[in-house]
């Protein structure tokens, strides 16, 4: 038999013609998937959101692969009522004990969109416009999911095997934080005990270059309530006689941070990793291009003036932002409330080596000094609503290797290395419970809007992406097999070294 890549050159080019000669079919699933309005934040679509689910489970199956549904419960809304949370998936295809295995993690549900909101198109009708195919899920992450998906089939219809054993999580609620996802990793420890590989495909490159990511931060998501009383109060009548909550947490929320964006919590820098020189240089080469990040962003400046800086400041420093005050009139006109009760949301983004237990003791204590120092008979009450850790890859790892040759094979370059400043938590809880080596491989483009108005993913980089996905299972499986080859070698020395001892 021949060794694997013996025929592997050829065998790229045979996926990568199938793969162009059926983009249009890839395009119409991505259309049929969008379709569906799987949005995971309204109880109302939450039908649709289990048929979402339902009819991934059928596709993955359509591969071969053996598909369990897994119950999620129910979910408890704000009223009290409770309604089915989507069940999530778990599938594998081949379980061959000398093939690597790896693990695709997913989500098909969406962010709210409605055509009012600003998009150009209906937001679930995939609309291809100028080679872009706009449209709700189109980049985040239905077309990644796809894009996997058709990878596989690409080997399935040329009867080539496939050269890794996959296995599928797919979940339906990480848009509202993928409650419940913990859980089920905890209470499959079997099902991930043979993956050798946990892939990621949900975010964005950088810039028009491909790119992997090896980090993202975490984040610690605070809430700060003042209340003054039971219930709200006329200004006109008792403004100027009693203790305004509203005050109080203006106050406290303007104390955490100054305008220049450096957080002014006491020991609140003292764990972030230093910055070494060997770091400091790897920013220099990446292709990022500030004036066309603003553009994108549509602000007239940012906090800092160098690239360097910018991308250190989106991945390696903690960051704070005030999102708003519930309890806050909030709506037009000029109402003369004073409110009652107000809870301020503010999180601090989480890099190494800050821990969540310490920055929960810190930003209490800052608050509590602070409120002190006002003398309001109100109450107080801070409490941590998310605790997401950072994560950050080792970018030497088998998996970073594989996926770097794969990009060159696909487009010809050498990927750009990134990190993403936004948060997916299951990254490092997979990495802490399944001990398993995660990567991220964006396909999507770094003006594609994930969350937006008008998000899309290009033709090109959902087709691109799919040779991309294809090209790393070989790649992948010739990295494994020389390791397994080496750690056989070593075995035999030891064994050898053993015999010769006794
Ligand atoms: C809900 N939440 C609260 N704290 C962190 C999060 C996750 C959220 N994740 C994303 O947006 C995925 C980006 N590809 C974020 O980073 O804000
Ligand atoms: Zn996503
Ligand atoms: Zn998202």
């Amino acid at each position: 038999m021949l060794p694997l890549h013996a025929n592997a050159a050829t065998k790229l080019e045979d996926l990568f013609q199938h793969i162009d000669a059926h983009q249009d079919d890839f395009v119409q699933s991505l259309k049929d998937w969008v379709a569906v309005p799987s949005d995971s934040s309204d109880p109302r679509f939450r039908e649709q959101l289990i048929r979402m689910v339902q009819m991934t489970a059928e596709r993955i199956r359509t591969l071969g692969a053996t598909v369990q549904l897994v119950d999620m419960g129910l979910e408890t809304l704000h009223g009290g009522q409770t309604i089915q949370f989507p069940p999530a998936i778990l599938a594998q295809l081949g379980n061959s004990t000398d093939k690597a295995t790896v693990c695709f993690y997913g989500h098909v549900d969406v962010q709210p969109a409605k055509k009012e909101d600003g998009w150009k198109t209906d937001p679930y009708t995939i609309t291809e416009i100028n080679g872009n195919l706009y449209g709700r899920g189109a980049t985040d992450n239905k077309g990644p999911v796809l894009a996997w998906i058709h990878a596989i089939d690409t080997y399935i219809a040329l009867q080539k095997t496939i050269p890794v054993n996959l296995k599928f999580i797919i979940e339906g609620v990480e848009e509202t934080g993928s409650p419940g996802l913990e859980e089920l990793l905890k209470g499959h420890e079997e099902f991930f005990s043979d993956v050798d590989y946990i892939v990621i495909s949900d975010n964005v490159w950088l810039s028009r270059k491909p790119a992997l990511t090896y980090g993202t931060r975490g984040n610690a998501y605070f809430f700060v309530e003042v209340e003054s009383g039971k219930k709200d109060l006329h200004s006109g009548t008792f403004g100027g006689i009693i203790h305004e909550s509203m005050r109080d947490l203006v106050y406290l929320l303007a104390s955490l941070a100054d305008t220049a964006g450096h957080i002014l919590i006491p020991g609140i820098y003292d764990d972030v990793a230093p910055l070494t020189e060997e770091e400091s240089k790897l920013y220099e080469s990446i292709d990022f291009d500030m004036e066309e990040h603003k553009n994108n962003t549509e602000v007239n400046t940012f906090l800092y003036n160098t690239k360097e800086e910018i991308l250190q400041h989106m991945w390696r420093y903690p960051s704070l932002s005030i999102h708003g005050i519930e309890g806050a009139f909030a709506g037009v006109g000029t109402k003369t409330v004073i409110p009652s009760k107000v809870i301020g949301k503010f999180s601090i983004r989480q890099v190494p080596n800050m821990k969540i237990p310490v920055v929960e003791k810190l930003v209490k204590k800052h608050l509590e000094d602070v409120f002190a120092k006002l003398n309001s008979p109100n109450k107080l009450k801070v409490s941590l609503e998310i605790g997401a850790m950072p994560w950050v890859a080792n970018v030497d790892d088998p998996q970073y290797e594989a996926a770097r040759t794969a990009i060159r094979k696909v487009f010809g370059v050498t990927p750009d290395m990134i990190r993403d400043g936004s948060t997916i938590p299951l990254a490092r809880t997979f990495q802490d419970l399944t001990k398993k080596k995660v990567i991220m491989i964006p396909i999507g483009g770094a003006d594609d809007g994930e969350h937006s108005q008008n998000e899309k993913i290009s033709r090109s980089n959902y087709i691109q992406g799919t040779k991309l996905f294809a090209s790393f299972f070989l790649e992948l499986a010739k990295l494994h097999e020389d390791l397994q080859k080496k750690s056989n070698s070593n075995q035999v020395k030891i064994s050898q070294r053993i015999r010769s001892q006794t």
